[in-house]
């Protein structure tokens, strides 16, 4: 999309024959097949090319497209680059969708610490409803890049607004970060609910339940209520948990249909709700956030608990107020 509106822009794959096929052949059949790519956009497989695009005097706007998993490796790859960086610092944003899965990290927490040691750039994450088919296909998208330095936002808008594409802006990572990360998992529990065929109304409830525990997770975390209403909390859960070009609603609604997870996984496509379910109930746990759908999720997922027993018992919980005392504790 960059290359398209005219942005010099160069991809970096770490695959040396993918990022030979995206150069000659204008493709990527692994990832994107079916769209033809822009002359204009440059391929390379290696980082120090990618890296001297972006640190000439003009200075640039670094997206790592990576999952929460690549997110620690590439930051600290980047880093060793910027040090040596001639001209202005670029900006550095990110595209992943989770908490790292061991530690909880948000991927805010996970750059932070690699870019500690040498020049910091800006840092922000770039989130919305936006699947990167569409998105290939020039169709219009709205995103949100999250920073708490204004130069990351007029990098974002300077590269990306104003095409196809509509950007806005806010302080609030956390709370964009928790919304990208917690949507994904109310995505499987609506593809679940949809592939055992329990009807809209089931996906409506999950959904606007979904986004009260999006929201009470994030609050707790350090977010802003009112984020969890835009479009990296309601907008992207919306998208995930009905479109089905979502991985993560594709896997429960394979799952709804009686695949195993073993199975669903085999061929590799990033699902980043399954990758963080328990990192996201952990954090629940220790800060005292009720998580149920999550919880349910983690109990399917992990734990065999068949999905309709998952369903009988977010049924079964007792009867409560729809609105929450602000503290979002255990009630
Ligand atoms: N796809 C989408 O529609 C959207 C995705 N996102 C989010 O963006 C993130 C990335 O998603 P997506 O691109 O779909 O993920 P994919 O897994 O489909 O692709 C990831 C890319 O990252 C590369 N990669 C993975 N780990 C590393 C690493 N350690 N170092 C360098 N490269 C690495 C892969 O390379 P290789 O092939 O060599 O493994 C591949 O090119 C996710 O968190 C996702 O939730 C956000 C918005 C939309
Ligand atoms: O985050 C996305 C769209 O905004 C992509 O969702 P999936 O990772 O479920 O495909």
């Amino acid at each position: 999309a960059l290359a398209c509106a005219n942005a010099s822009t160069i991809l970096w794959a770490r695959n040396e024959s993918l990022a030979t096929q995206l150069q000659e052949q204008r493709l990527n059949s692994r990832y994107l097949p079916g769209v033809s790519l822009p002359d204009t956009l440059q391929a390379t497989s290696l980082l120090n090319q990618a890296m001297a695009h972006v640190c000439g005097p003009e200075g640039g706007l670094i997206i790592l497209g990576v999952p929460v998993a690549g997110l620690d490796e590439t930051c600290r790859q980047v880093a060793h680059y910027l040090a040596h960086c001639s001209g202005p610092l670029p900006s550095v944003v990110w595209t992943c969708k989770g908490f790292e899965h061991d530690s909880g990290r948000l991927p805010h927490e996970i750059a932070q610490a690699a870019f500690s040691q040498g020049p910091v750039p800006g840092l922000g994450v770039l989130s919305g409803p936006s699947f990167a088919r569409e998105v290939a296909q020039g169709l219009p998208v709205a995103l949100t890049v999250a920073s708490t330095t204004a130069a990351v936002w007029h990098a974002a808008v300077q590269a990306l607004h104003g095409t196809a594409a509509r950007i806005y802006s806010t302080t609030d990572v956390v709370g964009v970060e928790v919304g990208g990360a917690l949507k994904n998992i109310i995505a499987i529990a609506c593809g679940i609910s949809d592939g055992l065929g329990l009807g809209t109304n089931a996906r409506a409830a999950l959904i606007t339940r979904g986004l009260a525990e999006m929201q009470r997770l994030g609050v707790a975390l350090g977010g802003q209520a009112e984020t969890f209403s835009g479009l990296t909390g309601l907008g992207d859960l919306v998208l995930t948990a009905t479109g089905d070009l979502s991985r993560n609603r594709q896997v429960g609604l394979a799952i709804g249909q009686g695949q195993t997870l073993a199975a669903i996984l085999a061929d590799g496509k990033t699902a980043e709700g399954v990758r963080c379910a328990r990192a996201a109930l952990a954090l629940g746990q220790r800060h005292q956030i009720d998580l149920p759908i999550t919880e349910a999720i983690c109990q399917v997922l992990f734990s065999d608990m068949p999905p309709r027993d998952a369903v009988a018992h977010l049924l079964a919980r007792q009867a409560k107020p729809e609105n929450e005392p602000p503290s979002g504790a255990f009630n």
